[in-house]
């Protein structure tokens, strides 16, 4: 079965990135644009690590891997490239209350990181359950030429108008016919 896609919130979470190299830069940089509350752990770091580290001021520590590193965190992304060490660490977690995603091992993961576009208040997630990654980033890619930016006002200008109006049966049919509307004339 596919993954759900659920939006996550992140305050109050512990995240724990196992890795310095290309992969764990990448999922930091996803991770950075939802939460500051992240700490790396590697025996080395990649010069873009190092400057996103500094930039954000995220608790890092430059050492080697030790199993009770990851007492205390609510969610691990795992990217050493030690295939054996990822296994191991897959043990270690198994029936607890971690949500982990590892590098190598998908069949392990709780979870995988989508490719999302993020404009303003909209927020599209997208995956191939895993699949074809490449197709998402051109996905992603065309999407945002997509969606005019018209949207983001319309977006904008409902959630004004929610607040102001009562909640009920009234407010769902008048939102339901503007949005309607609304898209109607886009195409
Ligand atoms: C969204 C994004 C976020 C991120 O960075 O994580 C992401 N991959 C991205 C790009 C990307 N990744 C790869 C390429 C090169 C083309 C290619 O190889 O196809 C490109 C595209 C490019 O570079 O253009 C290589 C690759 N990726 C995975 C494997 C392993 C495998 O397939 O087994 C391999 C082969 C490794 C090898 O062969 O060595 C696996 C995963 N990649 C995922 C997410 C998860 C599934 C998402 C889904 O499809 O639902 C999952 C399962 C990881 C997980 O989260 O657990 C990011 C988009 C950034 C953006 O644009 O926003
Ligand atoms: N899922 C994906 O999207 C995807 C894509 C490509 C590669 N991979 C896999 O992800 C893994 C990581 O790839 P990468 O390109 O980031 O590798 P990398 O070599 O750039 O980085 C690995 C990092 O792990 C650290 N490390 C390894 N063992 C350690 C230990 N015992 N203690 C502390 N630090 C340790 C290294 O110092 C380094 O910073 C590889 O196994 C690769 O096969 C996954």
């Amino acid at each position: 079965m596919a993954n759900c896609p659920m939006f996550l919130n992140l305050k109050g979470r512990k995240i724990l990135i196992l890795g310095g190299g290309e992969i764990a830069t990448r999922k930091l940089k996803v991770l950075l644009d939802f939460t500051k509350d992240i700490t790396v752990i590697s025996r080395s770091f990649s010069d873009e690590m190092q400057k996103l580290i500094k930039d954000n001021k995220l608790k890092n520590f430059k050492k080697e891997y030790k199993q009770n590193d990851i007492v205390g965190f609510n969610i691990l992304i795992v990217a050493f490239n030690d295939i054996e060490l990822q296994k191991q660490i897959a043990k270690q977690v198994e029936g607890k209350n971690y949500l982990c995603n590892f590098a190598d091992l998908p069949e392990n993961c709780d979870f995988n990181l989508g490719a999302y576009l993020k404009k303003e208040d909209l927020i599209i997630s997208i995956s191939t359950n895993g699949g074809a990654p490449s197709v998402i980033t051109q996905l992603k890619l065309w999407l945002d030429k997509k969606i005019p930016n018209s949207v983001i006002d319309f977006i904008k200008e409902i959630k004004k108008e929610r607040l102001s109006l009562p909640k009920g049966e009234e407010r769902m049919k008048y939102f339901r016919n503007k949005t309607k509307d609304f898209f109607d004339k886009l195409d």
